[in-house]
């Protein structure tokens, strides 16, 4: 079954309603975003969160201690990398890493067998925004990352959509952030249910 990760979490409420609805994942943005959390929010919302439940840091370029840090301070027990992070750098970690490649074309995922993370997450280039665009790419693009291992597909999911990205491309999750938002940082219960429903339901 495709495992879900909801994205963005800056909220105890929204947080343990997506872990009623069945999400496998949370995830919790420690870059520059509207959607950004503090160490201390964080660490109060993890503290809540049942153990079987992935936490998931998404960080942009940091330097390794601030992450270190964070992992320390917060409880999160998986690692995002959102940026431009070198292969090195991901293997600095013991925790499990979810290397980003924000897709434009074929060109986006060359590079990518160079990695030996755990999964590989898909989400939208935006010139301007390094996450969060509410857009999606060339789900067709898909396939030939999953070669290389598990993927996560992000950007622009909603409940109109997430039924027809985990048909077309098979991925081990799928990614939600801003499609189930009222505001930036802020969920909106009923579809984040719905998203839920709709992406068990393949
Ligand atoms: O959401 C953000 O603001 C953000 C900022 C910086 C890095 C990553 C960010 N979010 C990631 O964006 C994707 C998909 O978002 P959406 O569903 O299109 O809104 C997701 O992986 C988030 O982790």
């Amino acid at each position: 079954m495709t495992r879900i990760k909801v994205c963005g979490i800056t909220r105890i409420a929204d947080a343990l309603q997506a872990v009623k609805y069945g999400a496998d994942f949370l995830g919790f943005i420690f870059a520059d975003s509207p959607r950004r959390v503090s160490v201390e929010q964080a660490a109060r919302i993890i503290a809540e969160i049942p153990d079987s439940i992935g936490k998931v840091g998404v960080f942009l370029n940091h330097p390794y201690d601030f992450v270190k840090e964070i992992i320390k301070e917060t409880g999160i027990n998986y690692l995002q990398f959102h940026g431009s992070e070198s292969p090195e750098y991901c293997q600095e970690f013991r925790l499990p890493v979810i290397k980003a490649f924000r897709v434009r074309d074929e060109k986006s995922l060359v590079g990518l067998g160079c990695y030996q993370t755990a999964v590989y997450l898909l989400d939208s280039f935006h010139p301007d925004r390094a996450g969060g665009t509410g857009k999606t790419f060339d789900w067709q693009l898909a396939a030939k990352a999953a070669e290389y291992g598990k993927i996560i597909i992000a950007g622009g999911l909603n409940e109109e959509n997430v039924q027809k990205a985990i048909h077309l491309t098979r991925p081990f999750a799928v990614d939600v952030s801003s499609g189930i938002e009222k505001s930036p940082g802020i969920k909106d219960k009923l579809k984040m249910k719905r998203f839920i429903e709709k992406a068990k339901d393949r």
